[in-house]
């Protein structure tokens, strides 16, 4: 098979042609590039897709000097692998074909494919012809002087790519960095205090009245915060009670503005975010007295896309933006770390500059599906404004320790502490490189235990015992595909659960038996269903099935012809476990290989289960992945070359 791409570079499949037959090779790239970039593509640090891009860039202006396309295709790969741009200086060092493991990403490269190229590239074994980089005709200078490079922040608008001190973006990212940079800092430090509509010693009343306990400075200090400034950073672990302080931050505002009765948006980036957030503030503020409810009202959180409004046809454009704030006085959004950097420039913009900010999360979680680590950035570049909860409320001691072992990067502890074991922790070491069946006793008896409790409930349609048990045991994958992938175990837990099961046996495809847990994987506003919705089939008693979704105290029930796209979910990857949490949780960690494996990802799976985490991996596995943080590059920790003189233009 032979193409041709638009600008009409001839494309022939991969072949042992280009003398690199012994190399394997990610199934993500079925073309040979030609020129500078044939080898960045035969090593599997670019994709055909990246070098489409760069191509299709430079046919626009001519431009034919190959490190400058090479720097676009990098470029483009950086947003690939959730950077909002790449460093020149660091490229050398670039680990290769992440399976970044995104829901929804169109490849799905193997974990074996990615690791045996990763440790080709990023361990020398095929010396890459980098650029130089300094000089008059460095790379460098190259990229700075092309027509289709802005140089610096202040370069022509109207160009695809920006270089700003030794960084390329794609400039969209550059222009969303640049909102997020300034919108921010303009809240933290231009913020007069005097313009707040929250009269001081009124929110000093209602701080101490909201938090009388002397342990609860922490706390305070974030309502304090929030009443003061236009921007609040609030962060901490599980449990360390962020939810409680913003429906008491929400009461205390509310109680304390003068003008008028407090707008308040709650939002969050999912559905399942939202939702989750509206339960527990909704069940804080019942706790609150009744002056305090009242001057709340009733609150109702929603995901940001809808906040915003979103536009037909486009996934970055919405109804409010700059010209059309959004009307609220106070915006919280929750789960933060989740929102990309376009998404986060896009709120930033819709909200009126006199109103209050609050975004809430967990930096050391795993960051956006999409490019940017935006809370992460702004908790360590922000000077004012942040406000670390660290007191544990609901966690138990062992699973904290443990967390809180990872997230420091202290490996040895982590190592320590899983192999001490305890009622809330265990490490399951193989002997092999795949876990063997003795390996999983464990995992296969929370498994059945899950199973039938689902089984059972779903029977007798017990929809709130059906919901209760699907929060009870978890099986979390780093990949996707391959060995240690979600695909591969999820069809081991069925095999268990059909050996164990009579009613799971020899059902015909496709047809779900009472107690199958399902996973929504796209948007549905008319089933009210969110990608990433979990919900199980029940027995409607009258020979046909229905599907519970929500909360256990309050089900949604949805007939299985209403239903968006859903799949049984009988194992499910890190990421798409971020915002849920289960009683128990069992982590399969790939092979210590695996550019997947991060101390965001461990700690992430960590800090779904609220009783107990089992990992099932080597040692050196679960070092790796404590010692491995993720580095998304991104100029939003970095300061200006020079001040920039124009506002960022909108979208
Ligand atoms: N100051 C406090 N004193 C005592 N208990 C508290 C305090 N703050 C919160 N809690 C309790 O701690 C538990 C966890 O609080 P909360 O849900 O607000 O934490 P969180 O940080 O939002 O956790 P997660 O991120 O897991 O949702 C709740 O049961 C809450 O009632």
């Amino acid at each position: 098979m032979t193409g041709t791409t638009a600008h009409g570079t001839p494309l022939t499949p991969m072949a042992a042609e280009n003398g690199t037959s012994g190399l394997a090779l990610p199934g993500s790239v079925p073309w040979r590039a030609e020129g500078l970039l044939a080898p960045f593509v035969a090593a599997g640090l670019l994709v055909a897709a990246d070098v489409h891009v760069a191509r299709r860039l430079a046919a626009v202006v001519a431009e034919a000097d190959e490190r400058v396309l090479l720097a676009v295709a990098l470029a483009v790969r950086a947003v690939r692998g959730g950077s909002v741009c790449v460093r020149l200086d660091e490229v050398a060092a670039l680990p290769v074909d992440e399976d970044i493991a995104t829901e929804g990403a169109a490849s799905g490269s193997a974990a074996s494919g990615s690791a045996a190229s990763g440790s080709a590239a990023s361990g020398g074994a095929v010396p890459l012809p980098w650029p130089d980089l300094a000089g008059p005709d460095g790379w460098h200078a190259a990229v700075r002087r092309s027509r289709l490079v802005a140089d610096g922040p202040e370069g022509p608008a109207d160009r695809p790519v920006r270089w700003v001190d030794g960084r390329v973006y794609l400039d969209r990212y550059w222009r969303d960095e640049l909102t997020v940079r300034t919108l921010t800092a303009g809240r933290v430090v231009a913020a007069s205090p005097s313009a707040s509509a929250h009269d001081g010693a009124a929110v000093e009343g209602a701080v101490l009245r909201l938090f009388p306990r002397a342990d609860d400075e922490r706390q305070r200090d974030a309502v304090r915060t929030a009443a003061r400034l236009p921007l609040t950073v609030l962060t901490g672990g599980p449990g360390t009670g962020k939810t409680t302080t913003v429906a008491r931050l929400v009461a205390a505002l509310a109680s304390t503005r003068t003008g008028g009765p407090l707008r308040v948006a709650l939002a969050a980036p999912t559905g399942k975010a939202a939702a989750r957030l509206q339960e527990s503030v909704e069940a804080e503020l019942r706790g609150l007295d009744p002056a305090d409810r009242a001057a709340v009202g009733p609150v109702r959180a929603t995901t940001l896309h809808r906040l915003l409004g979103p536009l037909p046809g486009t996934t970055t454009r919405f109804r409010h933006d700059a010209g059309r704030r959004l009307p609220h006085d106070l915006v919280v959004v929750d789960e933060s770390s989740m929102v990309s950097l376009t998404l986060m420039a896009r709120l930033l913009a819709a909200v009126r500059p006199g109103a209050h900010v609050v975004l809430v999360g967990d930096p050391d979680q795993l960051s956006s599906v999409e490019a940017g680590a935006v809370l992460a950035d702004l908790v360590a570049a922000l000077p004012a404004g942040v406000v670390r909860l660290e007191r544990v409320h609901r966690f138990g001691t062992e699973l904290a320790e443990l967390a809180e072992a990872v997230r420091r990067g202290d490996a040895d502890t982590a190592v320590a502490l899983l192999r001490a074991g305890g009622a809330s922790r265990e490490l399951v070491e193989p002997a092999g490189p795949r876990p063997a069946a003795e390996d999983l006793g464990g995992l296969r008896a929370d498994v059945l235990a899950a199973g039938r409790a689902l089984t059972e409930a779903a029977r007798t349609a017990d929809a709130a015992g059906a919901l209760t048990a699907l929060a009870r045991h978890r099986l979390l994958l780093a990949h996707r595909q391959g060995p240690a992938g979600v695909a591969w175990w999820a069809a081991v837990v069925e095999h268990w659960l059909a050996e164990a099961e009579p009613s799971w046996r020899g059902r015909a495809p496709c047809a779900w038996p009472p107690g199958t847990p399902l996973l929504v994987t796209e948007n549905d506003p008319v089933a009210a269903l969110s990608n990433g919705d979990t919900g199980v089939v029940l027995d409607d008693g009258s020979g046909g099935t229905v599907v519970a979704f929500g909360d256990p105290a309050a089900p949604v029930l949805v007939r299985p012809y209403r239903l968006p796209a859903v799949q049984p979910v009988h194992a499910m990857t890190v990421h798409r476990g971020q915002g849920s949490q289960f009683a128990r949780v069992t982590v399969l960690l790939p092979p210590a290989a695996s550019p997947l494996l991060t101390r965001e990802l461990l700690y992430t799976a960590i800090t779904r289960a609220r009783e107990h985490v089992r990992v099932i991996g080597g040692e050196e596995a679960v070092r790796r992945a404590v010692e491995q943080p993720v580095r998304r590059a991104s100029g939003l920790r970095e300061p200006l070359p020079s001040s920039v003189g124009t506002a960022p233009r909108p979208g």
